[in-house]
């Protein structure tokens, strides 16, 4: 049994957990283990217990002698869900205090990740401030991290417009959530943070209407580079995403000042601007569109013109150009902003609190767990069977074996690589924090280790689901940087040239995901992380992986992009027909491996078809100068209707393939590039062309099969009628 000493205060009104300044008591051999293995998080852990036990020393806040361990905690259902961990409402029995556990699974990180959650979930539990969520505290068992915080009863303000503003909210409730969120947002600036990923999602609100800024998944010590006030590291969510994040240039804390002018449009309009676009779209339109702004009047909702100045305020282009959170609180919009209790009477009174809310649906794509934990959390079936059945709520203890999931899968989710066995062990060790001692707002933060991990990286990517199956399957597939596992997986190198040259021009994945080979300009990019609409988004074409083809779209499935059955190839037609006498080839494998564009047979089809025409070759008396298959049906071999439905066939198949071709271009029809994009325009543009050829060279070839099939009317109609 995993047992960390703590203790729950409350004194000054607040549960307060955190860790003993004591030795953390670790009875796991695993995690003592780890611990004694690696002599750097030794170290951490202990300067950790030294921050603990000064701050300990000078609080009077903190008990001294208590002890919890994970039997305190009574884990209810999942409340919700983001890219890297699953939140669970628990209750912790000592107090009967409720309380929110996030938990997340150290398997999907990297070693200098897990340092990296470690400073920031560190931070969190220093951060205090009325307006920023706080950690009560953390602990580590098995390959699992628990971050213990307060339950905001209502749930995010994303849940909020889900559940019954889909549309948006009003204008006097946007500016008194946004105001609580500026506040919160303005502590951690003044404090040298940049949280890098607000949006409504990550506004918690509670039940009396007060609004917590929350996730500091991704938030970041300014302090860290060393270059206090600047960073380079491109994370965030794409459609909440400043600029200069995307371009990877130099940014700081005005990159939560977009992001929080996207939040207002978001909680305006009830979604983000661009939010319906694949990633790279969002990037591009980001990066080359003006940006976005408000639109007064929405089908639901009217909004002042002030409102649209505060955020065209923070939707400049230029960092330098927005105004400091301190000094956009005091942009006139706010001034309507109320106390949170008037959202609480007039904005949540009928939403339900979380708990009577249907249990979240974990998203489709999961990575199976090949954890042997002894013990874990509860996942939603047992969550729901619990709940079903009427019993208490199930705890870790009564539910070993089941986990909750990995980590889901699909555009906009953690795309982590598998951690090496170090870290594995690493994962193990035990830390945790406890509540700064100090109690105002103003009081500063922590300054974090100076060294600069890999950030937890949000999106840039393509519109790329990844096959959860394929990391399930491939547990070292981060091991070999050749690896096929590796490969199939297709990581993702988040520089945005690679994604822009990868994911029209190559054949291997096109944006990959590796520490070593994916540095982008030696910045380390690493997970694809995005909002939770993105989560139920299925992106329109899947990442073409090199091992393995996406299928083409489900209209097209049934339909074999190569048409074996024709020998009427053009020379340099684009979709080859594989059983063509005449066709290049060459020309077309090069365009069928462009990019995500994968235009592969359906085998089933393409065996059926050679099979047939190699039946029908030689049977053939009717074959054309330009014979296909078509052409070659052996009379006698097939009934007239037979022959008039495969023509049929064949003319369906040219207007559908005709149509895949005109999408194709479409898709290509993307913002005009900038001038720093040239060449990969250029090469767009090479790339549009050339499927236009193929275009054209398949209508040709579509023309000269309808002559062909009515030469063999004729001779069908010659038949009937000798
Ligand atoms: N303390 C809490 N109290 C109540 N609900 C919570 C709490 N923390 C999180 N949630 C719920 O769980 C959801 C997931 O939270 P989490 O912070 O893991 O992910 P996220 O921020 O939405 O996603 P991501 O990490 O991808 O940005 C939230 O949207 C919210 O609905």
């Amino acid at each position: 049994m995993f047992t960390v000493n703590g203790q729950f205060d409350h004194n000054g009104g607040g549960d307060v957990y955190s860790s003993s300044p004591k030795p953390i008591l670790v009875n796991s051999p695993t995690l003592s283990t780890s611990i004694l293995q690696h002599s750097d998080s030794k170290k951490t852990v202990d300067s950790l217990k030294v921050n603990l036990q000064s701050n300990a020393e000078g609080s009077a806040e903190l008990p001294q002698s208590s002890q919890t361990n994970m039997d305190d905690f009574e884990i209810k259902q999942p409340i919700g869900y983001g890219s890297s961990a699953m939140v669970y409402s628990a209750v912790y029995l000592p107090h009967n205090k409720r309380v929110a556990i996030k938990v997340i699974d150290l398997d999907m990180f990297e070693r200098n990740q897990i340092d990296e959650l470690r400073r920031e979930t560190a931070l969190m539990a220093l951060s205090k401030h009325p307006h920023v969520l706080r950690v009560y505290g953390s602990f580590v068992h098995g390959s699992k991290l628990y971050i213990v915080t307060p339950y905001m009863a209502v749930g995010s303000c994303l849940d909020i417009m889900k559940l019954s503003f889909p549309d948006g909210l009003d204008e006097i409730s946007i500016a008194t959530i946004l105001k609580q969120a500026l506040e919160g947002l303005a502590y951690l600036h003044k404090n040298g943070h940049i949280h890098r990923d607000v949006k409504a999602g990550n506004l918690l609100m509670d039940e009396d209407g007060s609004v917590l800024l929350a996730d500091f998944g991704v938030s970041s010590s300014l302090m860290e580079t060393g270059e206090r006030g600047v960073r380079k590291t491109f994370v965030g969510t794409p459609c909440w995403m400043a600029p200069e994040v995307m371009e990877q240039a130099d940014y700081d804390y005005k990159a939560d000042i977009w992001s929080f002018g996207i939040t207002a449009i978001e909680l305006a309009t009830g979604h983000a601007p661009f939010a319906k676009h694949p990633p790279l779209k969002v990037l591009m339109m980001t990066l080359n569109n003006d940006p976005p702004t408000l639109s007064r009047e929405t089908a639901t909702n009217k909004f002042s013109r002030t409102f649209k100045e505060m955020i065209d305020s923070c939707m400049c282009k230029d960092p330098a150009k927005r105004p400091p959170a301190d000094k956009l609180l005091l942009h006139p919009f706010f001034k309507q902003a109320k106390k949170p209790e008037w959202l609480a009477k007039h904005l949540i009174a009928d939403i339900p609190p979380i708990e009577s809310r249907p249990i979240k649906k974990f998203p489709q794509k999961q990575v199976a767990s090949s954890s042997t934990d002894e013990w874990d959390f509860n996942d939603e079936a047992a969550a729901a069977a619990a709940a079903a059945a009427g019993g208490p709520s199930t705890t870790y203890q009564q539910i070993p074996g089941l986990n909750p999931p990995k980590r889901h899968i699909s555009f906009g989710h953690v795309v982590v690589r598998k951690p090496s066995s170090s870290s594995q062990h690493h994962a193990s060790e035990s830390w945790s924090y406890s509540p700064s001692s100090f109690s105002d707002s103003n009081a500063p933060l922590v300054p974090s280790p100076p060294s600069m991990p890999p950030r937890k990286g949000r999106a840039l990517s393509d519109d790329f689901l990844i096959e959860e199956s394929r990391i399930a399957h491939s547990k070292h597939y981060n091991s070999h940087a050749g690896d096929e596992a590796t490969k199939q997986k297709g990581r993702f190198n988040l520089n945005r040239d690679r994604v822009r040259h990868g994911s029209l021009h190559e054949k291997a994945p096109s944006v990959t995901f590796s520490e070593e080979a994916g540095k982008p300009n030696g910045k380390l990019l690493y997970r694809t992380i995005s909002h939770e609409d993105n989560m139920n988004r299925k992106p329109r074409f899947n990442n073409t992986q090199q091992q393995s083809s996406p299928p083409p779209p489900a209209h097209l499935q049934a339909l074999p992009l190569s048409r074996n059955n024709s020998n009427v190839s053009s020379g340099t037609t684009a979709l080859t027909r594989e059983g063509s006498t005449h066709s290049k080839g060459g020309d077309m494998c090069e365009s069928r491996k462009i990019g995500r564009f994968e235009l592969t047979n359906n085998s089933e089809t393409t065996s059926r078809q050679h099979s047939y025409i190699e039946g029908s070759r030689d049977l053939s008396p009717y074959s054309t100068t330009h014979s296909s298959s078509s052409s070659s049906l052996a009379r006698g071999q097939r009934s007239i209707p037979a022959v008039y439905n495969q023509i049929n066939e064949l003319l369906r198949q040219n207007d559908s393939q005709k149509q895949l071709l005109t999408e194709l271009v479409g898709l290509f029809d993307l913002p005009r590039a900038t001038a720093d994009q040239t060449k990969s325009h250029q090469e767009l543009v090479t790339t549009i062309d050339s499927l236009e050829q193929q275009l054209q060279a398949f209508q040709r070839e579509n023309l000269l099969l309808q002559r062909e099939n009515e030469t063999m009317r004729k001779q069908i109609d010659q038949l009937k009628n000798p």
